[in-house]
């Protein structure tokens, strides 16, 4: 991983009484100095409250950037684009604002709510990630966000109502390794899905912390804010299992002014209960920040850090000496009144530069997408085989899973070749090999019919007529595997279900074989092959010969554009919604419906399957436990056959009848985990197939909606592909105002649409805010507070 240092930028506040006399800054050096000599003398005078050392008057910093009466832009471009851009490209970043109260820190992060150009970090960072993420079109982008503040060491969920008593604010700080990082379990994080809806977030937070100020009675600077933007990428080509998570912290730090200050009743001024918890909190908790940038700026860094100590290191852990890139903007505000909030701001800044994180991309695996892709890879390789098998000119091989039929017809071939006189030309014609695949399948039918044997004969012998047994496995391997009503085996109720018969309405039946009789098939797209309307399991309902006919009309997007473009509405598209999707199904959404049906198809002949395989594997395991409940008897009998307290060297010898039974074991239990196997897999393909299905149900709805509105008149359409709703036809003098504003706008600066959306939402807020705050304010005065 790549270890980078904190990069640290001051920034001044801009102010007509800068103490240029006390503190010298060179941009191009990035040197801060300060000299106290002039302060201390004319404190000499008075009472010494500056709490500057009496010994040292020379203060010298150096910084990574000074930026000293600067724009909000160049705030954003020197150094705050760098971490935005690489979140966006894959790595954690944060940024964070640290100094005395008045300092600049919430103008340098939020900016001037009001005024576009005075907008601070916040907003820059949210339009660039957007901006960026929309030229990437090759990356499917996730993005959600939390807000929430450190109050009192209490954790505030700034997107949620803060107003409300039973708001929680017990969340725990939690951390995963390979996911989030340091993050606060619980919060409300909310998926976004525009700059604007961000920016609303990210407004509508900024005025929760100063409404809470007036409802809760506290000041919102007491708290530290931290606004954080989670991005999640995974490529839109072809299928992709890799998924890049990064996070943005955006992170005000409450104010550093020293405590014996804010506690300072000199000017008469009483000092409140909640103004000295409030005070002891942030000093705390800045002290523990302090502490743990002292233990990771020493040497190696490798001691302990107090993370845990207060809540705001606890979630900074990745921030200060974790997987982050981090800048630190430390505000200063260079009047001689400040000058040693200034040198305590400079110190920790200083230490701050000491710190070294290790940045890396954090990458997980989405386990589906790892199935769908492995699936595409075998799909393309049995492909690729198909090709290199017809130019070698070898035919009849298949790569595909073998159907039940296919193993019936090469259970045929193995009972073919055993009935085979010994030697005679049907027993060499009886099989023919194609591929290794085909001769494992074959061996394994080989297995099951010597299996089902030996059970057979198990069975006879536990009833005691094994003279009876003769016929059974004949007949079993008999023409076509049909049993008899005559055979010994011969089950009434099996011989009911054959293939091709549905078993409870799901799948096919693995019984005796009917050559005839096949599972569904689909023939080409949509019309139902024969044996699909013969058989008894057909639930494509919407497939009707009735349907069929009905399809021949050919309604296209244009026509219907054309129509109700016309006359309104299109006549030939019922109102009716049920009656419209019925239409719609049958025509424009046809292709969607159809491989819908199909999919429902596959999944039903695979659950089929799966049913046949968890057959076997049943009669696998019964197997099993039958025979190792043999092998146990035989065991028992031998240890109590043993002398008492002596060594029995024939204890360990086991008898003829008892390997033969561990053989059979074995393959039981091979048999066993082949078929749990393949039955896993065809679990996965299933899974696959029915979100496959749920995607084209879900466009197959949401284009349904969109051309029946188009049809009905109730959408119409531009013809561009964009659609507007009729009601903004006809505009009233408001929104006919906001169309314009924002034309107005947006001739002026694209970039700043966004934000003005945004602010307009915020002022709504506001003002419904503004209105309950000046109601609690009346029923205060009414009862007397
Ligand atoms: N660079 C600047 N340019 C213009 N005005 C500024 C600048 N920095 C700060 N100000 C102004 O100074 C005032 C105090 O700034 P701000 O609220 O950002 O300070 P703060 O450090 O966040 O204080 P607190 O700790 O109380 O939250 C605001 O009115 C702000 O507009």
């Amino acid at each position: 991983m790549p270890r980078q240092a904190v990069k640290v930028c001051i920034r001044t506040r801009p102010t007509a009484n800068f103490a240029a006399n006390a503190i010298q800054i060179d941009q191009g050096k990035g040197t801060v100095v300060i000299n106290t000599a002039d302060k201390k003398a004319a404190d000499a005078t008075h009472t010494d409250t500056s709490g500057i050392s009496n010994q040292e008057t020379l203060f010298s910093f150096r910084f990574h950037h000074i930026l000293h009466n600067v724009s909000q832009d160049t705030v954003y471009s020197t150094l705050s684009r760098d971490v935005v851009q690489s979140v966006v490209d894959g790595t954690n970043g944060t940024i964070m604002t640290y100094g005395q109260t008045g300092s600049g820190k919430t103008f340098t992060m939020i900016g001037d709510t009001r005024n576009f150009a005075h907008r601070g970090i916040a907003p820059r960072a949210v339009t660039h990630i957007f901006q960026t993420m929309a030229e990437r079109t090759e990356i499917d982008f996730r993005v959600s966000c939390v807000y929430y503040e450190i109050y009192n060491e209490k954790v505030y969920d700034l997107l949620d109502d803060l107003t409300n008593s039973e708001t929680k604010t017990d969340f725990q700080i939690a951390e995963e390794k390979n996911g989030k990082g340091t993050f606060v379990r619980g919060l409300n994080e909310v998926e976004i899905d525009s700059e604007q809806d961000m920016l609303n977030h990210l407004y509508s937070g900024e005025l929760a912390r100063t409404t809470s100020q007036h409802k809760l009675n506290r000041k919102s600077n007491r708290s530290h804010s931290i606004f954080t933007i989670f991005i999640q990428q995974r490529a839109r080509s072809g299928v992709s299992e890799r998924i890049v998570s990064s996070k943005l912290n955006l992170v005000d730090l409450a104010g550093s002014e020293r405590l014996k200050k804010t506690m300072d009743d000199s000017d008469g001024i009483p000092i409140d209960a909640t103004t000295k918890k409030e005070s002891m909190m942030i000093n705390q908790s800045l002290t523990y920040l302090e502490q743990c940038v002292v233990a990771l700026s020493k040497k190696g860094g490798s001691g302990y850090v107090p993370y845990r100590q207060t809540k705001l290191t606890n979630v900074l852990k990745d921030a200060i000496g974790g997987n982050c890139q981090t800048l630190m903007f430390a505000n200063m505000w260079g009047e001689q009144d400040h000058l040693e909030e200034t040198i305590s701001t400079l110190r920790l800044a200083a230490r701050m530069m000491r710190v070294q994180n290790e940045t890396a991309t954090l990458e997980t695996f989405d386990d589906a997408m790892m199935v769908k892709k492995l699936t595409k890879e075998v799909k393309e390789l049995k492909q690729e085989l198909l090709m290199h098998d017809a130019m070698a000119e070898r035919s009849g091989i298949v790569y595909d899973d073998y159907t039940p039929e296919m193993k019936l017809e090469m259970r045929a071939m193995i009972e073919k070749f055993l009935a085979a006189e010994l030697g005679s030309d049907e027993e060499a014609d009886a099989i023919s090999l194609s591929s290794v695949r085909q001769m494992r399948e074959l061996l394994m039918q080989f297995k099951r019919i010597s299996l089902e044997k030996d059970s057979n004969l198990q069975r006879a012998v536990t009833a005691g007529r094994m003279g009876q047994t003769a016929g059974g496995f004949a007949a079993t391997a008999g023409d076509g595997g049909e049993a008899k009503e005559s055979d010994p085996d011969f089950n009434a109720a099996d011989a009911k279900e054959t293939v091709g018969d549905a078993v409870n309405g799901e799948g096919f039946s693995l019984g005796a074989a009917g050559g005839d009789l096949r599972p569904d098939l689909i023939d080409e797209v949509g019309s139902p092959s024969k044996s699909v309307q013969g058989s008894p399991t057909r639930s494509i309902e919407s497939f009707s010969a009735a349907d069929a006919a009905q399809q021949k009309t050919s309604y296209s997007a244009t026509s219907f554009r054309a129509e109700s473009k016309g006359s309104g509405r299109s006549s030939a598209v019922p109102e009716d919604k049920e009656e419209a999707f019925a239409l719609y199904k049958r025509t424009k959404g046809r292709p969607v419906n159809v491989s819908i049906m199909e999919g429902k198809a596959e999944v039903k002949s695979l659950k089929g399957k799966a049913k046949g395989l968890t057959a076997e594997c049943n009669e696998f395991k019964v197997d099993i436990d039958r025979i190792t409940g043999l092998i146990n008897k035989k065991k028992n009998a031998r240890m109590n056959q043993a002398q008492p307290g002596g060594y029995d060297e024939d204890i360990d010898v086991v008898d003829e009848e008892e390997f033969e039974l561990m053989k059979q074991q074995r393959e039981a239990k091979k048999g066993y985990k082949a078929g749990m196997r393949e039955l896993n897999d065809l679990k996965a393909k299933i899974g696959q197939l029915q979100m496959s299905i749920d995607d084209n149900k879900y466009s197959l709805l949401s284009d349904f909606d969109m051309w029946h509105g188009i049809a009905i008149g109730t959408v119409i359409d531009d013809g561009g592909g964009q659609s507007k709703s009729e009601g903004g036809e006809v505009m009233d003098d408001a929104e006919m105002f906001e169309k314009m504003e924002l034309e107005r706008i947006a001739a002026k600066d694209p970039d700043s649409v966004a934000f003005f959306q945004a602010q307009k939402t915020r002022r709504a807020n506001m003002s419904q805010n503004s209105l309950t705050i000046r109601q609690m304010g009346r029923n205060k005065r009414s009862v007397g507070v």
